[in-house]
């Protein structure tokens, strides 16, 4: 692939993240990004990072060799039929929509385009993404172009798309569960007398640190979690009542929840 310069098409929440992790990582120059949003509000703040506002989604995919749909599910179709027209045979399209498959892409935008589905979550505007990637038998040479790009967002994994839905709940549904248990124990550490902006910092630099225990050793959590646990203490009589009250549990039923959703919408 010649053009390397990149596209995105949608500059929400994701778009948007996507657009700000790039330019951080300085992997392409901000200028060198081509987006459309129809929110001018979108356009203006893709603007101020230096980031090149398209008048239309066809107008990015001249431009990039690589584009990335960002929209929601229900304007997926409308998109591509927009950018048809542009849609040569050495471009790169790459979707993070979540529930639309490669074949249903293909259908859409033709066969003679290198299709991915790409995952990843919001941390992506830092860099901390965790990214799971399904190429479905593209070019070894745009392949790697694409993990090249996500492993400077944060970490990937590439998967069969048959995990794809699995993927989008523990990965980018994941982020919101894992925040929720970070308002949750906030939320007790201000009843036992920290204050809100104190029981955060807490909180967060703890799940932190947690993070890098498994990561950085590989072990299973609860490996950890018995060098916390003193016999008659109050680590596992917390813990307890915790699993009294479902919270294994429900985090559980959540993840499944969630992936039946994906499942039931066929998005
Ligand atoms: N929010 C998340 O954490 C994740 C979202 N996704 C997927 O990313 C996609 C976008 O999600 P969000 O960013 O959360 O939604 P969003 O609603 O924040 O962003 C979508 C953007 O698309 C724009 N848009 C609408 N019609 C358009 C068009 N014709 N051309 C160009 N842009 C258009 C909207 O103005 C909006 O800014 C969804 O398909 C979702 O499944 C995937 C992983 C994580
Ligand atoms: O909640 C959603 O439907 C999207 C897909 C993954 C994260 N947000």
């Amino acid at each position: 692939m010649e053009n390397k310069k990149i596209g995105i098409i949608g500059t929400g929440n994701m778009g948007g993240a996507i657009a700000v992790g790039l330019v951080k990582s300085g992997f392409i120059s901000a200028s060198d990004i081509f987006v459309f949003d129809p929110k001018e509000k979108n356009l203006n703040e893709m603007r101020e990072m230096g980031v090149t506002a398209c008048k239309n989604n066809k107008e990015v995919v001249q431009n990039a060799g690589v584009f990335i749909v960002a929209v929601k599910p229900y304007h997926i179709e409308g998109v591509v039929n927009e950018i048809k027209p542009a849609l040569t045979s050495d471009k790169i399209f790459i979707s993070i929509v979540a529930g639309v498959g490669i074949e249903e892409l293909t259908k859409m935008a033709g066969e003679n385009i290198s299709i991915f589905r790409v995952m990843p979550n919001t941390a992506i505007a830092l860099q901390e993404s965790l990214t799971c990637i399904s190429t479905n038998g593209n070019k070894t040479e745009d392949k790697d172009f694409v993990i090249e790009l996500f492993d400077k967002l944060g970490k990937t994994v590439e998967i069969p798309e048959e995990l794809m839905a699995a993927a989008t709940v523990l990965s980018s549904c994941g982020i919101a569960y894992a925040l929720r248990y970070i308002r949750a124990a906030m939320q007790g550490g201000i009843e036992i007398g920290f204050g809100a902006d104190m029981a955060q910092f807490i909180t967060a630099q703890t799940v932190k640190g947690a993070t890098e225990l498994i990561l950085q050793t590989g072990h299973h959590p609860e490996r950890e979690i018995d060098k916390v646990t003193t016999p008659r203490g109050v680590t596992i009589t917390g813990l307890n009542e915790m699993e009294h009250k479902g919270f294994s549990s429900s985090l559980i039923q959540g993840v499944l929840a969630s992936y039946k959703k994906i499942d039931n919408s066929g998005k």
